[in-house]
């Protein structure tokens, strides 16, 4: 049984909405006409349903047989029925039961479906898989024959009977809650929120459940108005209150009788249940509107080591370091590595740059230090020793303790980091009392301070902001003063600049510089720009198809790259060589980086390396590079120590013999 429908929910879904504008004053769906109609009506109906016996001019019982099936008149504003009863009164002594029987139904649909569908979306694919599974069977049960079952057995008694259609219809809202709920996990403020500590209730309560909001309440409008049609639906087959007790369903398959001789009759009631049943949906629509509006809203505003193992080689134990990475190995539960073998170390107060083109691997091997690997992504070798503590199979409790306040992270996305419905200054002051312990107003002292410290210098205005409020530079200033909030050690910083404009990137290289000067701080920053390198890392870890190519310190890699795939970066890149005469050509990596579980054996940059020889496509272990750190290249002696840089022309003639290189593949190397 599908009652809900399935498509519009994604539309709807999670878009941020525009705080400012929802807190002041009406929310929007109320100033539509669908919406004010939806919620006046509903609201009417429930109050003159509860209060009729108070006001009604007659007994729901009273007849007059003088004055059967009589149009409206001053007497009887909606006429009366077969009996000569008043149709007003008995309408609206009848609204009670379907008003709050539809509303039973949602209640516990929603109660059960979504709480499931959130720790579905937040235990992973094994207990959505299992939870997916056993909904499934409800979805398959035939649930007309079952209510009329339940009926024969506990009779007529429609509050209990609503309940069970919601534990049915819970299997439906599960699966449209359950996508909303992982779609909202996804978003980088709820890593965000994970990151600076907070427990998974918290995380729900405070973020995904306001963001799945929008959509809960149009689904259950939705939901309510079939709630209405089917307990009138019962009504009408015989299944509601006995008479003379009213019911909607019972009056209209009664005047349905009369429906020659008296066609009046079927007018109010079918007119009241008609209008109930619209301004449900009118509601439902004005809420989906509103989401759809903030959506678009939410668009414009947005701003938006040693390095390297071969398989098998571990690093050796760095005392100096206060993170070491010894042959971490990602891969996709069931399916292809995405990371291994991955190696390098980071003393206190140096920043350690994991460079390389897209797809390389460097968010992934980001993530896996603070243990927020996408679903179905785990880290399956290795090991992450943070301050001589084994990261890697740390349960859960233990490792949100430590992010936050000993490890944060910011994105390269600051907007979509910061939670759209809460203003700067609830986002700053709530780690501040939960991890540092301090009252409201302390907290929003060092707020601001935190807000001084990265530049901002009118904090109480921002602080009094909402995220959509800020430009591109500023948001991402207070994803940094954010991931200050645990005084951390290490700062995770995610392509922090893509997103930013260059000056505004200029700007934020700048404010981390500064902060890891005066804060001891260190830090991981992945970048695909090796200007970035350049500006701010003291030892960078070159990534190629999931493994780390080249390492060193960032001056002697940049100034003396070793590894052809290094070489073809840095030739590619106009800004690296400062002081350099600016090439005529720049050099080009032909190719694409290759798909994990499309790596060649051997060295996985063969296929696009101008230096490609039959042995590269064999493995083989990392080399020590000149001037520390280590390279993933056979040929490094033969290319690298005879003084070949990787050619801007294409490879020719004149470059093969005299280096004793063959020429470029066009073919992929054989496996
Ligand atoms: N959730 C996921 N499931 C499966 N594969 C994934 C997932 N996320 C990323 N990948 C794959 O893992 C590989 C490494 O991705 P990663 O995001 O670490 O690369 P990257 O070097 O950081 O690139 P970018 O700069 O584009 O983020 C890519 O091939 C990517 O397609």
């Amino acid at each position: 049984m599908s009652v809900l429908p399935l498509d519009a929910a994604d539309d709807v879904a999670t878009a941020p909405v525009a705080p400012g504008r929802r807190r002041r004053g009406l929310p929007y769906f109320l100033r539509r006409p669908g919406g004010i109609f939806g919620a006046a009506w509903l609201v009417f109906m429930l109050v003159a349903s509860l209060t009729a016996p108070l006001w009604r001019p007659y007994g729901v019982a009273e007849q007059d047989l003088g004055d059967r099936l009589s149009l409206p008149s001053g007497e009887h504003w909606l006429g009366t029925d077969p009996l000569g009863r008043d149709l007003l009164s008995r309408i609206f002594s009848a609204g009670t039961e379907p008003l709050l029987a539809a509303a039973v139904t949602v209640l516990v649909a929603f109660g059960i479906g979504l709480p499931l569908a959130l720790i579905a979306a937040e235990r992973g694919r094994r207990v959505e898989r299992v939870i997916s599974r056993v909904t499934e069977v409800f979805l398959a049960l035939p649930a007309t024959i079952l209510l009329l079952a339940v009926i024969g057995v506990i009779g007529v008694r429609t509050y209990i009977i609503m309940a069970i259609l919601g534990v049915m219809i819970s299997a439906a809202v599960y699966r449209v809650m359950l996508g909303v709920a992982q779609s909202v996990r996804q978003r980088l403020y709820i890593d965000a929120a994970r990151v600076n500590g907070l427990g998974s209730l918290r995380v729900n309560a405070v973020h995904v459940l306001p963001s799945m909001a929008t959509v809960v309440a149009v689904q259950a409008a939705q939901l309510y108005g079939i709630g209405l049609l089917i307990v009138a639906g019962l009504a009408f087959l015989g299944f509601g209150p006995a008479e003379p007790e009213p019911s909607w369903g019972f009056m209209i398959q009664d005047a349905s009788s009369y429906v020659f001789n008296a066609p009046w009759l079927m007018v109010p009631t079918g007119l009241v249940l008609a209008l109930t049943v619209v301004a449900a949906n009118e509601l439902a629509d004005a809420i989906a509107g509103k989401a759809s509006i903030a959506r678009t809203r939410g668009r414009r505003n947005r701003p938006l080591a040693r390095a390297v193992a071969a398989a098998g080689s571990p690093a050796p134990p760095d005392p100096g370091a206060i993170l070491e990475v010894r042959d971490l190995d990602v891969s996709v539960d069931d399916g292809p590595a995405l990371v291994t073998g991955v190696s390098f170390a980071l003393a206190p107060g140096r920043v350690l740059g994991l460079v390389g083109e897209s797809g390389c691997g460097k968010t992934m091997t980001a993530r896996s230090l603070m243990g927020l690997l996408p679903d179905g992504v785990s880290v399956t070798g290795g090991s992450i020793l943070w301050r001589g503590r084994e990261l890697v199979g740390l349960p859960e409790k233990e490792l949100s303790a430590i992010r936050g306040r000993e490890i944060a992270m910011i994105s390269q996305e600051p907007m979509v980091a910061l939670d759209p419905m809460f203003s700067v200054s609830y986002q700053l002051t709530q780690p501040l009392r939960r991890i540092r312990g301090v009252g409201r107003a302390e907290a929003r002292a060092i707020a601001a301070q935190l807000l001084q410290q990265v530049g901002i210098v009118d904090p109480d205005r921002v602080l009094r902001s909402y995220p959509h409020q800020l430009s591109g530079g500023m948001a991402q200033r207070v994803a940094i003063a954010l991931a200050l909030t645990g005084q951390p050690e290490l700062l995770i910083a995610d392509e922090p600049t893509t997103a930013l404009d260059v000056t505004v990137q200029a700007e934020i290289l700048t404010l981390l510089r500064s902060l890891v000067r005066d804060t001891g701080l260190s830090v991981v920053i992945v970048s695909h720009d090796l200007g970035v390198v350049a500006d701010i890392c003291d030892d960078v870890a070159v990534m190629y198809a999931g493994q780390v190519v080249e390492s060193g310190t960032a001056a002697r890699v940049l100034e003396d790259p070793t590894h052809p795939y290094t070489m073809a970066l840095l030739g590619a890149n106009p800004h690296v060589a400062d002081g350099d005469p600016v090439p005529s050509r720049l050099a080009s990596i032909p190719g694409t980086v290759p798909a994990p579980g499309d790596w060649p054996t051997g060295c996985r940059f063969a296929t696009r390396c101008q230096f490609v020889r039959d042995e590269c496509t064999t493995p083989f272990p990392a080399l020590p590079a000149h001037g520390g750190g280590s390279v993933l290249c056979i040929r490094v002696h033969e290319v690298h120590d005879a003084g070949i840089r990787w050619s801007a022309e294409p490879v020719g003639a004149e470059l093969a013999p005299e280096a004793a290189i063959e020429p470029v593949p066009t073919a992929g190397v054989p496996r």
